[in-house]
């Protein structure tokens, strides 16, 4: 007799490549019932840890707004509730993937269904590094879509009731999926915005921003040294703390593992000049180009990986 030797398990392929147009991106899918406060918290996470927000419906209404061929298409199906075909949403969402030069992405309001899910993942080869599901009761979303007053066409009662039963019914096996492969992280939505972002928060940590030195120096000038998953992000933090400003040297930019370590030397740009005096993206360039650079913070060993989050050392450095 043959001895039995276990037939390998067949472990169905998951998208892994993670890259797209050349660069590996994180993406967090964010799901959750309409109303549940998605968008609202992305907003969060987007200031506070660097993530470009793509939100599919918001795409598909502007997609509506563009006049594109499938315009008429798109804003019925919004009107009945029901879901968009993958490729126009997966087209949408890839797009404004490429298009971004940031790495971290939140989708919000996508994959609705199976089907969006499997052809996002064969399209795209993503899959996401974690699931956002915020659960919420359906009264409590009600009254919320009730009063959020942004003149959509699909926040009325009707068109409501339907959208419940299209997430029953379609969104949540995408949910139930991501659970079975531990992707899930399940949020109490129902508690105020503040309650909320604590709880989004703890999950996002790694993802926060690790400024190891920030020191205000002389004049409007500003020396930092960092740890962050994303040079651009960083970039954008640090222009809506000043208002304006623009990078004016940047020395050793290290690339190590998924992180980016290394320091600039920002100083704040003069103000924009009137909108009827540039003429062309050149002259107001030029214009807001600081005039010369002067000497920068000199940092001393000692100086280095003083651990502060981006937020708090705006605070104790008084710059915003
Ligand atoms: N935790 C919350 N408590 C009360 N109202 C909220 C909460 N989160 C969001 N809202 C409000 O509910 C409405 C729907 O939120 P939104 O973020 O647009 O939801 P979604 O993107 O899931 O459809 C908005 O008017 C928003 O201000
Ligand atoms: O991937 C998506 C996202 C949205 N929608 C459509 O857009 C509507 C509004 O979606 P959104 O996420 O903006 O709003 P929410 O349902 O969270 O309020 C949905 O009911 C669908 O009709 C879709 O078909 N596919």
């Amino acid at each position: 007799m043959g001895t039995v030797v276990d037939a390998p398990a067949v472990v169905a392929e998951e998208a892994t490549e993670n890259t797209l147009g050349g660069k590996k991106v994180t993406v967090v899918f964010v799901l959750g019932g309409p109303g549940s406060g998605k968008g609202t918290q992305c907003a969060n996470i987007v200031e506070h840890f660097g993530f470009t927000h793509l939100s599919a419906g918001d795409l598909l209404r502007a997609e509506i707004k563009s006049g594109s061929e499938n315009g008429t298409m798109i804003e019925n199906m919004i009107k009945e509730g029901k879901i968009v075909p993958s490729e126009v949403t997966i087209k949408l969402l890839q797009d404004a993937m490429i298009k971004n030069e940031n790495d971290k992405f939140l989708i919000d309001g996508f994959p609705r269904n199976e089907e969006n899910r499997a052809a996002f993942e064969n399209v795209t080869k993503i899959s996401p590094a974690f699931v956002l599901f915020f659960e919420c009761s359906e009264e409590e979303m009600e009254r919320r879509l009730l009063g959020r007053n942004q003149g959509r066409v699909d926040d009325n009662i009707e068109t409501i009731k339907k959208r419940f039963k299209t997430f029953v019914e379609s969104s949540l096996p995408v949910i139930e999926y991501y659970s079975s492969k531990g992707k899930v992280k399940k949020i109490d939505a129902a508690k105020p915005i503040p309650e909320v972002f604590e709880d989004v928060k703890t999950i996002f940590s790694p993802y926060a921003p690790k400024l190891l030195f920030g020191a205000p120096s002389s004049g409007d000038h500003i020396h930092i040294i960092y740890a962050y998953p994303s040079r651009s992000s960083l970039f954008s933090k640090l222009v809506g703390m000043w208002g304006r400003c623009e990078p004016v040297s940047k020395h050793s930019i290290r690339h190590a593992s998924s992180e980016h370590t290394g320091h600039w030397s920002c100083r704040r740009a003069p103000a924009r000049p009137p909108r009827a005096r540039r003429l062309n993206t050149r002259s107001a360039h030029a214009h807001r180009r600081p005039e010369k650079m002067t000497a920068v913070h000199t940092l001393r060993p000692q100086e280095l990986f003083l651990p502060v989050e981006a937020s708090s050392w705006a605070v104790r450095s008084r710059i915003g």
